[in-house]
């Protein structure tokens, strides 16, 4: 006798592996791939999901899998070809992706997110395969909770939304963004453990002022002119509400908005929401600069700071690193005193004639007597600066001559090109350590690889550059976020972010005058990032997760490490979970024969055993 069905009273695994049972497709992280077509899953698993003869018969070690996915992806011979292939592996086996991700963080991540998701965005549309996230259009606007009710996932922990409008240093993108959610998601995932499936790539589809893409066939976004501030605010009011009502706990990421000042700060204290280009960004940048400062022995009364770029992150790094140097003893004035931004104009004062955006507003010199600096060089001039940061998105204006001049004017000179991807970066790290004499204290945005230089003393050395990426700081910001089920991200949550990074610092990494942490080290620094973000969410008195407050650090962070998603024990738990079901309702224990499904074949296959 066949059972038409098999066990009715079977007590039921997750929702994502009842669907991966009847090969649902789903988009998005998890889904179909929720580990259901894992080479690595033993027969007994393949058959209680129902995939059993869907996958070559050898159940595979690790180790197997990742020989065979590192030998392809050496084969690929672009970046973009490999961008893709690594997207393809999260799509159809997202666990063993994250293995590959956290093993081979250095080596994956610049595949994975800056510089090559850069490329990945000017092309999307192009090398589109697969659906990975969410969007919405300005059309659904009137019924975006349908939409996003569409969204397969029921427990959807933190979102990032870009409207494609300033993809990293490379302009309005349009709906070719995506690839930035997707990207920003998955070091979530990798660096701090969010589960894949709680996460959410959202981008808008407000229209573009690509002109390029809006008549090119190819764009898969809409070809209207990008909506006015108005429109994308009524927009973004519907959004933040949808979102919440769906998911009352969720984190809310804004990540490469042209303009991302109004909506931090009409939504910062009534949705758990940040701006990671001026948030994150600005704290990433906190603490390489508390770092630098201290290695560079110069104290922040005598620091004098050249921004140049005045947009969302420059004000957001600057406005971060007043609150360190009012934290070390100086007055607010005495503390903003020592910035001066940078714009396309030039030097940003009070009566420079041109009407300057709000943001900008509070760095506005007063002490210029009424003259004006058009460009870099005269304002390097002028001020002789101790640190130099780059937010500009020009290639290369960190020029030789200028990094000369700040090797000859200090003895350590700060030097942060910041802007991505590689090509939109100031300097790169060679033309920092050479033209510094080796003197630098070096970050960049994008990464490098290490220099061997020999200085005029005749001593070579290995120069290795910090990344000031917000990679070091979002990733932990998200998690300590969610496990304090904070209300908001306050001011002194992402403050509490970048000063993490200086804590976490080895001795061996200080020695090698690293101004960040190694990234392979990311997990546990997104622990400590995550353990200070709930700290101050506890003092601010915007946590609601009790149960917390009363812990030691150690047991805190030993409370935030089980929570974190580990792939590399997703197969290991999936097997004791069909292994403690299967005891449960008295079916052989897994053996590696039974049809699970089918009880008579199953029987008879365990019969002849
Ligand atoms: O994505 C990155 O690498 C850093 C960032 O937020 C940006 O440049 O907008
Ligand atoms: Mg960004």
């Amino acid at each position: 006798m066949t059972a038409s069905h098999p066990h009715p009273t079977l007590p039921s695994l997750s929702s994502t592996q009842l669907r991966a049972a009847h090969h649902v497709p789903q988009p998005g992280y998890g889904g179909q791939s929720e580990g259901t077509f894992d080479t690595a899953n033993p027969p007994y698993i393949r058959k209680y999901l129902r995939t059993y003869g869907l996958t070559p018969p050898r159940a595979e070690s690790y180790e197997t899998q990742k020989a065979r996915c590192l030998a392809q992806l050496a084969l690929k011979q672009t970046p973009i070809e490999k961008y893709l292939y690594l997207s393809t592996i999260r799509k159809n086996n997202v666990h063993l992706f994250y293995r590959l991700v956290t093993d081979h963080i250095r080596e994956l991540t610049p595949l994975i997110y800056t510089p090559v998701v850069g490329e990945a965005c000017q092309r999307w549309s192009e090398i589109y395969q697969q659906p990975e996230g969410m969007y919405l259009s300005y059309e659904d606007k009137g019924n975006l909770a349908a939409v996003i009710a569409n969204w397969p996932q029921p427990n959807v922990e933190i979102t990032v939304i870009t409207d494609g409008s300033r993809i990293l240093g490379l302009g309005d993108l349009g709906i070719n963004g995506m690839g930035i959610p997707i990207g920003k998601l998955s070091l979530y995932t990798a660096c701090a453990g969010i589960r894949p499936e709680a996460t959410l790539p959202l981008t808008l589809d407000l229209g573009t002022s690509n002109k390029a893409f809006r008549e090119d066939p190819l764009y898969m976004g809409s070809r209207r002119d990008k909506v006015s501030p108005e429109e994308e605010q009524e927009f973004l009011d519907e959004l933040m509400a949808a979102l919440t009502e769906r998911w009352p706990g969720i984190v809310i990421q804004f990540e490469d908005f042209k303009n991302p000042f109004p909506a931090l700060e009409r939504y910062r204290h009534t949705y758990t929401s940040f701006n990671d280009d001026i948030q994150g960004t600005g704290a990433v940048i906190l603490g390489g600069v508390m770092n630098a400062v201290k290695r560079s022995g110069v104290h922040p009364k005598d620091q004098r700071a050249v921004f140049l770029g005045a947009g969302s992150a420059g004000v957001g790094v600057a406005k971060q690193i007043v609150d360190y140097f009012v934290r070390e003893g100086l007055t607010e004035d005495e503390a903003k005193a020592c910035f001066y931004l940078v714009d396309s104009r030039g030097l940003v004062t009070a009566d420079r004639g041109d009407r300057l955006a709000d943001h900008k507003i509070y760095f506005a010199r007063k002490d210029n007597n009424g003259q004006q600096w058009k460009t870099l060089d005269e304002v390097i001039d002028h001020v002789k600066p101790t640190m130099l940061i780059g937010l500009s998105t020009i290639g290369g204006v960190f020029t030789p001559e200028i990094l000369k001049k700040m090797a000859a004017w200090n003895e350590q000179p700060i030097i942060f090109p910041l802007s991505n991807p590689s090509s939109k970066s100031e300097c790169d790290l060679e033309a920092a350590i050479v033209n510094t004499d080796g003197r630098a204290l070096f970050a960049s945005g994008s990464p490098f690889m290490p220099v061997t230089f020999t200085n005029s003393a005749g001593d070579t050395k290995i120069y290795y550059g910090g990344q000031g990426n917000n990679m070091y700081v979002f990733p932990g910001i998200g998690l300590g976020t969610i496990l304090s089920k904070a209300v908001e991200v306050t001011d002194s949550m992402i403050y509490a972010s970048g000063e993490a990074l200086t804590k976490c610092m080895l001795p061996e990494e200080i020695e090698k005058g690293f101004l960040y942490p190694d990234i392979t080290r990311i997990r546990e620094v997104s622990v400590v990032v995550a353990r200070e973000v709930i700290r101050a969410a506890q003092a601010a008195k915007v946590d609601r997760e009790t149960a917390i407050r009363d812990l030691n650090d150690n047991d805190l962070d030993a409370y935030i490490r089980v929570r974190m998603y580990n792939a590399h024990s997703e197969v290991a738990s999936l097997e004791r979970e069909v292994g403690a079901l299967l005891s449960s309702i008295g079916r052989p224990f897994p053996n590696g024969n039974g049809y699970f499904g089918n009880a008579d074949a199953s029987d008879d296959k365990n019969a002849k055993l």
